[in-house]
């Protein structure tokens, strides 16, 4: 059996099945054992069903099961089923060949966690997705950093937009490491990091994410002229800012979850 930690065994393990990294995929695939027992620990405890997107050539997906978790593991590359049907052999899990964001997450059982190094290109989709279903308990996955910046990043900060905001309503964020190129194979071209978010059970607002949403469209306006463009009343936006002690002058990304909160508040609020 290859070595899945080690460049040296993903290479070997790749070329004896004639494949490739598939750039078109994000397959960077995790080579370090020390980041791989890092990641295992920052999910646990196990309590739910695991989900994970694109297990690529099984790195992770064996270390979950090895540690006692009850995979359902999400691929889109059909090339990977021979190399998973060998480096998985043997393990009790629910293998799906399938485009992650066409997944049903909607039923998946109340309480399940989402553990993955994520293809880089669906995670801002994907993650907004889970959260919004409410029925993940835990979900620890590696993004490109600068996308775990966005996602806790503090109001007033370059960072801070609407993922942030989406996060914040949903969960408690937290950047655990950040994981440099080597640990990957091949090395991407960015650093990563280890995301946890805790959901605190919100649900979706879409009336307060059409608000954020509207407020970060045109980013070099003021908040009061971003929010007149996408048209709400300039009267009822001028009492609210007026009623939050917000002067007119304030930006969108000035603002804190709380006081968008208030401020959906204030402009649904019937005459
Ligand atoms: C960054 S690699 C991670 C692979 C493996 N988990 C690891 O840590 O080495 C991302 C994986 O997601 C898969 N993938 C890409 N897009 C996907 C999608 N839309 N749905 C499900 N899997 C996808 C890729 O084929 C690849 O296996």
């Amino acid at each position: 059996m290859d070595k899945l930690t080690s460049p040296q065994g993903v290479r070997a393990l790749l070329e004896r099945h004639g494949l490739f990294a598939d750039k078109r995929f994000g397959q960077n695939f995790l080579v370090s054992e020390a980041h791989l027992r890092r990641i295992v620990e920052a999910a646990r405890p196990f309590t739910g069903p695991v989900f994970e997107v694109g297990p690529g050539l099984g790195v992770l997906t064996r270390a979950l099961l090895e540690a006692g978790a009850e995979v359902t593991a999400i691929e889109k590359d059909l090339r990977l089923k021979p190399v998973l049907e060998e480096t998985l052999s043997g393990f009790p899990l629910k293998l799906v060949f399938q485009d992650a964001l066409l997944y049903p997450w909607e039923e998946v059982p109340e309480g399940s966690l989402l553990v993955a190094n994520l293809p880089y290109h669906i995670a801002t989709p994907l993650i907004t997705r889970l959260l919004k279903t409410g029925r993940f308990a835990r979900l620890v996955f590696l993004v490109q950093k600068e996308v775990a910046e966005r996602m806790t990043a503090r109001p007033g900060t370059p960072a801070y937009g609407v993922l942030s905001l989406r996060v914040a309503h949903h969960a408690r964020a937290e950047r655990l490491f950040d994981l440099p190129p080597g640990a990957f194979f091949p090395p991407p071209k960015v650093w990563s990091s280890l995301v946890r978010l805790t959901p605190t059970g919100a649900p979706d607002d879409p009336g307060l994410f059409r608000l954020v949403e509207a407020a970060f469209g045109k980013r070099r306006k003021t908040l009061k002229n971003a929010l007149v463009a996408a048209g709400y009343p300039r009267e009822k936006v001028e009492e609210a800012l007026a009623a939050l002690g917000l002067p007119e002058s304030v930006r969108g990304e000035a603002l804190p979850l709380a006081q968008f909160r208030r401020l959906k508040e204030l402009l649904y609020t019937p005459e």
